[in-house]
């Protein structure tokens, strides 16, 4: 896995919008498409905000999400609520193809079983071109949080936590899709990070992050979160 440092969040963020820039550009110029899936929490929307700058054929991205809380529309604690925030009054609001997690649907298994057919339909050969991910203190990614059942999901690409994690259950990409992203992009940032992202380059089994694919992931991190690596 390649690693990649930088001084401030700023920078990772800038690097991040750059790397991202430059796969839409490989692909559209390849196969006239590019499927992603972005990733919420807090660190993304810095790296949104920067993509947006960029003079791009955002029509032909097709942008996906990583996870989503189970809450109602435009709550604070949804994922697709900061990602519309980071892109509003930008020209991504309407030329963008985004494709929400229907969470707010009574039957949420349903609801994955669409979302996984939507993405089936819409990658090539049922893989993303590039894959956002975020790293949390407790070692998980995604929504693949420690000690849930969904960790063991290997028939389902797209699946509900077995339990709450922050007060929500959470609907989440499984790693069977995951691991066959073209590209996985790490974003990582804040000095509370530095234990878990050591324990993530040396693909500890122990933390849900450990066990995602290294071969074609690349991280961009700050120096701060990046101290403890050895
Ligand atoms: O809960 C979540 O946390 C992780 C990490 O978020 P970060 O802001 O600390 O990078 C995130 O990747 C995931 O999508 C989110 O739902």
């Amino acid at each position: 896995m390649e690693i990649r440092t930088f001084q401030s969040a700023d920078e990772v963020a800038k690097e991040a919008a750059i790397y991202i820039a430059d796969r839409i550009r490989e692909n559209v110029t390849r196969k006239g498409s590019f499927t992603m899936a972005i990733s919420g929490g807090r660190t993304p929307w810095e790296m949104i905000k920067e993509l947006a700058k960029e003079d791009l054929h955002w029509e032909k991205v097709f942008l996906f999400q990583v996870d989503e809380r189970i809450a109602p529309d435009a709550h604070p604690d949804r994922n697709l609520t900061q990602l519309f925030k980071a892109i509003e009054g930008t020209k991504l609001v309407l030329r963008l193809n985004i494709f929400p997690m229907r969470v707010t649907a009574d039957n949420l298994n349903e609801a994955c079983e669409e979302y996984a057919d939507h993405i089936t339909r819409l990658t090539e050969n049922g893989k993303f071109d590039l894959i956002h991910l975020g790293l949390g203190t407790d070692g998980h990614t995604a929504s693949l949080v420690p000690g849930d059942a969904v960790l063991a999901v290997q028939d389902k690409t797209v699946a509900i936590t077995g339990d709450t994690y922050q007060g929500r259950h959470r609907m989440t990409l499984t790693y069977p899709l995951i691991n066959q992203a073209a590209k996985i992009l790490w974003v990582i940032t804040g000095a509370e990070k530095a234990e878990m992202l050591n324990r993530l380059l040396h693909q500890d089994p122990s933390i849900p992050a450990g066990k995602i694919d290294q071969y074609h992931a690349i991280v961009l991190t700050e120096e701060s979160a990046s101290v403890e690596i050895n």
